[in-house]
């Protein structure tokens, strides 16, 4: 049980997603970008796995806090290993992010859970083995054919809804797209999507994250008339006052926060202010899913759904383990890409879903990855 070792392998893999200057994915050709794992392994041969962006676990985070925390210890600590590494941030001069806090608790699940030969959500308190999906379509694009008019948006979500999709959330058009923002295109956008999937399918907006709060309003508004489920971050959210004037002035459900720090002592502050109708949270965005679960469990106590932010393994296994989500975000989905294809470094998808729209989670053991080590090894470069 005891740590003896943990590991980061660094390697290539292809994809055509790509990142704008904004930090949106968008399609294009195929390139190699490069993956981290980290392995946490025990004295009796057992191990975890996590992938991240390679910064994220990168030597000097892992060694000056990682390491120093997790080695000599018993990997089935994890409340008080994660409360450790929490600490340590503070006074790492925002070296230690959440992100790297959340490689190494899902590295710990993922150990536990093959240790003992048992799903992550199975361990946690397993709630459900299936769940709707939502398809998170990209940010819109200036691509032709792609997502560069509402006219694009309807045909695609044509295409979601004969997938199996029963929700579909769009993500509208953001700088660096030469017009963008504009609130009058992102209702044009949702206007075309009702028109095409019909009245049965829930309908979700996560829009342009710096709309000020008359914008914000005018396209709550727009939305209440189209009956769509929800209205995501259309503002700063680290402006929580603008959150809860939004939601005072709006009947449409407010989802957040998504990408505010403070992980589930800032979202109970939401709850508390009446910033939020629908809280949200995301293994990457907490700090792992030690903390998700925190969130979970506090919405639920205030009678709330939490709505979890992103695909992926972890995520699909928080929705498992709890009641109070509707959704799980499959995508980001784009008409030029197909996400069922997954990923070269995985053998099989850890979200697959049926014609009806269901993702049924894994009973493989741990987060449920079938990970393709020997394209690793073969991809190394570092
Ligand atoms: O800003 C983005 O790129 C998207 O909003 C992205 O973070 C997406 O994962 C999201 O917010 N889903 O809710
Ligand atoms: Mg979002």
């Amino acid at each position: 049980m005891i740590i003896t070792d943990v590991s980061v392998r660094v390697f290539s893999h292809n994809t055509r997603r790509h990142s704008d200057s904004a930090g949106h994915a968008h399609p294009g050709p195929v390139h190699q970008v490069q993956q981290a794992i980290v392995t946490i392994r025990t004295e009796d041969g057992h191990e975890g796995h996590s992938f991240c962006p390679p910064e994220v676990a990168r030597p000097h985070v892992m060694d000056k806090y990682v390491r120093k925390v997790l080695i000599g210890q018993d990997h089935r600590d994890r409340e008080r290993l994660w409360q450790d590494l929490a600490h340590w941030q503070r006074g790492s001069a925002a070296q230690l992010t959440d992100r790297t806090l959340a490689v190494v608790d899902c590295a710990l699940w993922d150990l536990a859970g093959r240790s003992l030969g048992q799903p992550v959500y199975k361990l946690i308190g397993g709630y459900r083995d299936k769940v709707r999906a939502y398809g998170s379509i990209m940010c819109g694009d200036e691509q032709e054919g792609g997502l560069a008019t509402p006219e694009d948006y309807g045909r695609f979500a044509e295409a979601l809804v004969n997938r199996g999709y029963k929700g579909i959330k769009l993500h509208t058009w953001m700088p660096p797209v030469s017009w963008a923002p504009d609130v009058k295109m992102d209702l044009k956008a949702c206007a075309a999507v009702r028109e095409a999937v019909g009245p049965d399918i829930a309908l979700m907006i996560d829009a342009f994250h710096w709309y000020k709060r008359s914008d914000a309003l005018e396209l709550g508004r727009g939305l209440e008339k189209l009956d769509f489920a929800w209205i995501e971050e259309p503002m700063d959210e680290q402006s929580m006052s603008s959150y809860q004037w939004l939601s005072e002035n709006l009947d449409i459900p407010v989802v957040g926060p998504e990408s505010a720090a403070g992980k589930h002592w800032h979202r109970a502050e939401w709850i508390k202010s009446g910033a939020c109708d629908i809280l949200r949270t995301g293994v990457n965005d907490v700090g792992g899913i030690t903390p998700a679960l925190k969130t979970m469990h506090l919405a639920e106590a205030f009678g709330m759904e939490c709505e979890v932010h992103g695909n992926t393994a972890m995520n699909l296994q928080v929705v498992a383990a709890t009641k109070n989500c509707k959704w799980y975000e499959r995508g980001l989905l784009h008409p030029f890409l197909e996400y069922d294809d997954g990923f070269d470094y995985l053998n099989q998808l850890s979200d697959p879903m049926d014609r009806d729209g269901w993702v049924h989670v894994p009973d493989r053991p741990g987060l449920g990855e079938d990970i393709n080590f020997d394209h690793i090894e073969n991809n190394r470069v570092a």
